[in-house]
């Protein structure tokens, strides 16, 4: 059964090996490089605080496929489907709304015990995990501010929900043996014009100031700041614009995070980890496939995939760039946009590690711009599938689409019963 696997592997190795590609030390990184998958996915984005609430924040999950998860139980279950049919290395990026809890639980109020849970759940796999403060789908946000709200108090609800979310995800790191990154990103922002800009940003930049506050252990925790362009209902004005992130990751020397779906329709964050990367310490990226607007479709094998994992491999970015996913459809089924996205993304960084960085940059920096391109353009038709389905071949999971028989079964046993 496994016979052609391995002769097509043995073949691609040695036509690597021609082009100067050493195959295992691609794979060899390949299961350092972690991917950290997004709860999120598996619910749409409701979390267990208020499952029934409206998701806001100007963020929106379309789709009414059956089998959603409604518990920490049934998400967990899902998640663990997912990662059985995903190779190599995986994290999990939970929010604060996955909490779990039997009385209600306040924002500001939550502890790592409300964790615990997942803690025990990743330990048991070695996974490690991320966090999120949550400062969306909240009666204290509805008015679409929250660290940069005008009140006060208001203001100091969310800084302290953040201040709650740090000790958390250094809880996180504590226990599992690595840094949990925490994201901070707020909805904040204006429907309509919008005549004070400055305010807003200076009270945003005061309250992450409080919140970074207290210095916590890099080796458990590390802080990250999510610019954004636009959000449904937000569309004149974002309080944490791009610049605004930029500027406030450089100056503090924390890390950025790059949404993928949070820029102009035409920009891209492949482009950007260079610049960023001269200025700040670390990235954190937000892989997701933005659909005219920050539509959170699917990851793919796309063009833009794939230059994100070129950048983070020809700039040899390993110990500075985490990958994380953020994409949320409801249209498919949930588990299987999980393997999609997350193979997809794992596909891409093969591909940037089967490159002859070294040959490629001697061509550039000798103006053979002809080779390049001719170079650039053959490498995609070299068998990297070969080593693909070789890699999951090792790592115990389907090869090829054989992943989407467990899906439909899962789905049929399982998921159509929720
Ligand atoms: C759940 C959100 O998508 C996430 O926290 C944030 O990263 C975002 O991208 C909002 O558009
Ligand atoms: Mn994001």
């Amino acid at each position: 059964m496994t016979r052609p696997i391995e002769q097509a592997f043995a073949l691609a190795k040695q036509r690597y090996a021609d082009n100067g590609i050493d195959v295992e030390a691609a794979l060899t990184r390949l299961d350092s490089l972690p991917i950290s998958m997004h709860c999120w996915q598996g619910d749409d984005v409701r979390g267990f605080e208020n499952p029934q609430g409206e998701l806001t924040g100007g963020i929106q999950a379309t789709g009414n496929y059956p089998g959603r998860a409604r518990n920490a139980g049934e998400l967990r279950a899902d998640i663990d489907k997912a990662m059985a049919l995903i190779p190599g290395p995986k994290r999990l990026n939970l929010h604060a709304i996955y909490l779990e809890s039997d009385s209600p639980v306040e924002r500001d109020a939550i502890e790592p015990r409300h964790f615990a849970g997942w803690v025990d759940w990743a330990r048991q796999r070695k996974v490690g995990l991320d966090f999120n403060p949550t400062c969306f789908s909240h009666a204290k946000s509805a008015d679409g501010f929250t660290l940069a709200h005008q009140d006060a108090a208001v203001r100091r609800f969310w800084i302290d929900h953040c201040k709650a979310s740090r000790h958390i995800s250094a809880w996180f790191g504590e226990q599992l043996g690595t840094p949990s990154v925490m994201n901070i990103w707020v909805p904040d922002g204006m429907k309509d014009l919008t005549v004070d800009r400055f305010a807003p940003r200076q009270r945003l930049m005061n309250a992450i100031d409080d919140i970074i506050s207290e210095k916590l252990n890099p080796a458990h925790h590390i802080d990250a700041v999510e610019s954004k362009l636009f959000g449904i209902g937000a569309e004149s004005y974002t309080v944490g614009s791009n610049e605004f992130c930029l500027g406030y990751a450089a100056s503090r020397q924390i890390a950025l995070t790059l949404d993928a779906g949070h820029f102009h329709p035409t920009e891209v964050i492949s482009d950007k980890i260079s610049s960023a990367m001269l200025y700040v310490p670390r990235l954190l990226l937000h892989v997701s496939r933005p659909v005219r607007w920050d539509s959170d479709h699917v990851v793919l094998l796309d063009d833009e995939t794939q230059a994100i994992a070129n950048e983070i491999v020809r700039q040899q970015l390993f110990d500075r760039v985490h990958i994380g996913l953020d994409f949320f459809d409801a249209s498919i089924n949930r588990v299987a946009a999980w393997v999609i996205g997350t193979r997809n993304s794992k596909k891409a960084l093969l591909r940037a590690l089967l490159e002859p960085v070294d040959a490629l940059k001697k061509l550039e920096n000798s103006g053979d711009y002809t080779a390049r391109l001719a170079l650039l353009e053959e490498l995609k038709t070299l068998p990297w599938q070969a080593v693909w389905d070789a890699w999951c071949l090792r790592s115990d999971v389907p090869i090829g689409a054989d992943w989407l028989s467990d899906i439909r079964q899962y789905e049929q046993q399982i998921l159509t019963q929720r």
